[in-house]
């Protein structure tokens, strides 16, 4: 069986273009929102992206939306632009810009201005997270999970970690599909700034310390997912894999499986992503 990949994508100048250079237009493709950025420039990138023909799922920070009608608007470009799924956080941004403080009564305004028909992911953090307590993430994930329809993992770098996430949402009555959050090929460098950032440095300072797993993944210049996305690869609850590609689409994977090898872009893994999800 497939397993698929969809890509998250940084809506930077140009990241349209590079798309369709680059990737297949049977893959689906999430584009962030980042504090600096506004969710404007995700729902630019997002509507181009999805009049192209890419599946389209947007970022939407409930700490970045400043008004409920803004949220009508980002809704309607969403219908005309036939985009029927957002991934809904709380955001990284310090003081909220409007109504909403966290992804809860966002989700709960989207649910009630689309009759329930838009789709939505919410976050998953097999790791914590550096500012909220886990059991307070549990509950979150527990008061939204009605009104969600998968879990997307931060980016985490240990599969037996995401696994064991995923029991523990099996356990606390959370049955959402997960999509195991993996990191693209990126530099080293990038990705320890990074995963230091967002509090994810525990797994992956685990890697560069132990045995040959880790050394194959953290050999050389640039981390590579083959390995870990082979220990995902078929594992129970686990949906497929959410790629943050860092707008490296090049390195993007071909394949999934214990035979994993980085070759060229195999748009058959793709096409196969966008007809089951
Ligand atoms: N996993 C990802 O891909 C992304 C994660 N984020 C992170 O998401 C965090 C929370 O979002 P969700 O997981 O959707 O949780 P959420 O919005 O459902 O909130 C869960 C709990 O965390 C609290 N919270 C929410 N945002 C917070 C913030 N910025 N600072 C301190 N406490 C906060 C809420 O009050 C609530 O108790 C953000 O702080 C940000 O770091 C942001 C963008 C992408
Ligand atoms: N807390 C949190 N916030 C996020 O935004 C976030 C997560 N976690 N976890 C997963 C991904 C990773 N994200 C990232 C991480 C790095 C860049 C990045 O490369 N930022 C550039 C600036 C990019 C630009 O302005 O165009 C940088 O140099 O920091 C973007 C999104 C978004 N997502």
């Amino acid at each position: 069986m497939m397993f698929p990949v969809r890509i998250e994508v940084i809506p930077s100048t140009g990241i349209v273009d590079q798309v369709r250079q680059t990737v297949p237009l049977t893959t689906t493709l999430t584009v962030t929102c980042l504090p600096h950025h506004g969710i404007e420039r995700t729902m630019r990138a997002a509507v181009e992206l999805s009049m192209l023909g890419y599946t389209v799922i947007p970022h939407l920070a409930a700490r970045s939306v400043p008004s409920r009608a803004q949220l009508t608007d980002i809704l309607r470009d969403c219908d005309v632009a036939g985009i029927g799924e957002v991934f809904v956080i709380g955001g990284d941004r310090k003081d909220p810009a409007g109504p909403y403080g966290s992804a809860l009564p966002l989700l709960e305004d989207i649910a009630q201005y689309t009759g329930g028909r838009m789709r939505a992911g919410v976050a998953g953090y097999p790791e914590g997270h550096p500012s909220v307590a886990a059991l307070d993430l549990i509950d979150a994930l527990q008061e939204k999970q009605h009104l969600a329809t998968s879990v997307v993992t931060q980016m985490c770098f240990s599969a037996p970690k995401i696994l064991d996430f995923a029991a523990l949402l099996r356990r606390e009555n959370v049955d959402l599909p997960v999509w195991a959050g993996v990191a693209g090929s990126v530099p080293r460098t990038k990705l320890v700034t990074l995963a230091a950032q967002i509090g994810v440095g525990s797994s992956l300072k685990f890697l560069s310390r132990k045995g040959p797993l880790a050394r194959r993944l953290l050999s050389g210049d640039r981390y590579s997912p083959n390995s870990l996305m082979a220990g995902l690869h078929g594992q129970p609850g686990i949906a497929g894999i959410h790629l943050y590609s860092f707008n490296n689409l090049e390195a993007v994977p071909d394949e999934v499986g214990p035979a994993s090898s980085p070759k060229a872009l195999q748009p058959a893994l793709i096409q196969g992503a966008a007809r089951e999800f």
